[in-house]
């Protein structure tokens, strides 16, 4: 099985307009509401992808309810903790920029935290545990750290897609796939990563602290893979670009579920950006037919270790 785990789940409000003015007040044309929050994401993409999966973190209060009760009608299955708190809502502003206003997250108790350790307690050999999202500040890493070396030593596969601190202190527990976009690898390494080649050289440096898989996203500009011998960069279909939020959880989806499904790494990239892409074109998360029709633009191509600036 796959568990997606989301620490601070949200209901996304995308709000579109044309002209956003700072400090005036301004009024949509148009308003989304979806379940949010980095892991959800790469749930209810893997199911539209084929792909069963549970999505666990702790969610509260009538918007808790709503991402509940919207994931059932998706047939994603949850199994979520209460927070005793209002989960947050996240606003999504659309106009000629993407502005976006993300609440805190929950303020949890050991208690909680013990029961988000059981509900993994049973992770074996062959499952994943896909860890996506911010992580709020206050809570203890270690405990973190302690939940995915215990997935891991049980032969579960753990993915890591987070922010902050959270981000350097669990590389060190060797991920199978980190997928950072470029600014918050150019954080990990305190640089400005201006090109693939960049990205690449960051990326090999992650590998050699034991990530066994980087994916960097950079937008418009595509995607890098890298292992720990080598290096592919993949350009992104050209489309109009709706709405991105979600795509770099899109990518996580893709990747997993085209090895799930028997693809090879290469293969599972493709389709990693194809998803992303996929998403980036239209207002809610990609669907697998989407993704099917923009993968025949996606090319993949070997980067030459000279390639790369190291
Ligand atoms: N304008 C675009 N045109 C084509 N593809 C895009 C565009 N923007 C994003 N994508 C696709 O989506 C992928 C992920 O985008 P991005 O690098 O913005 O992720 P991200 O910052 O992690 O997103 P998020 O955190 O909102 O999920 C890219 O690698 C690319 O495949
Ligand atoms: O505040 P975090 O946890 O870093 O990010 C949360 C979030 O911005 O990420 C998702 C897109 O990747 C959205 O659904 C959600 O609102």
């Amino acid at each position: 099985m796959i568990y997606t785990c989301t620490v601070a789940p949200s209901i996304d409000c995308t709000n579109y307009l044309p002209d956003f003015k700072v400090g005036k007040l301004n009024r949509s044309e148009r308003v989304h509401y979806y379940p949010g929050g980095k892991g959800i994401n790469v749930s209810r993409v893997l199911k539209r992808l084929g792909v069963d999966s549970v999505a666990l973190g702790f969610v509260g209060g009538f918007t808790g309810q709503f991402i509940e009760d919207f994931l059932a009608e998706e047939n994603v299955k949850t199994d979520f903790i209460d927070s005793g708190q209002i989960s947050r809502i996240n606003i999504k502003i659309k106009s000629d920029d993407e502005t976006e206003l993300n609440g805190p997250g929950p303020e949890l108790t050991d208690g909680h935290l013990e029961k988000l350790k059981d509900k993994v307690k049973n992770i074996k050999s062959g499952d994943w545990f896909v860890l996506s999202g911010s992580i709020p500040q206050e809570l203890p890493i270690a405990f973190f750290q302690e939940l995915v070396e215990n997935c891991r030593a049980a032969g579960g596969r753990f993915v890591l897609d987070t922010s902050g601190n959270a981000l350097p202190a669990l590389i060190k527990s060797q991920p199978f796939l980190i997928k950072p976009n470029k600014e918050e690898l150019g954080d990990l390494f305190h640089a400005k990563i201006s090109d693939k080649q960049l990205a690449a050289e960051y990326a090999f440096e992650l590998t050699a602290q034991g990530v066994e898989n980087v994916i960097v996203s950079m937008g418009a500009e595509g995607a890098i893979l890298v292992d720990k011998e080598r290096a592919y960069w993949a350009e992104a279909p050209k489309g109009k670009m709706i709405n991105t939020v979600g795509a770099g959880d899109s990518m996580v989806s893709g990747f997993i579920a085209a090895l799930s499904q028997g693809m090879t790494k290469v293969e599972a990239f493709r389709y990693s950006v194809s998803s992303g892409s996929a998403t980036a074109f239209r207002s809610d998360l990609c669907d697998k037919e989407d993704t099917e029709k923009l993968l025949e633009q996606v090319s993949v191509h070997p980067m030459n270790r000279l390639d790369v600036k190291k």
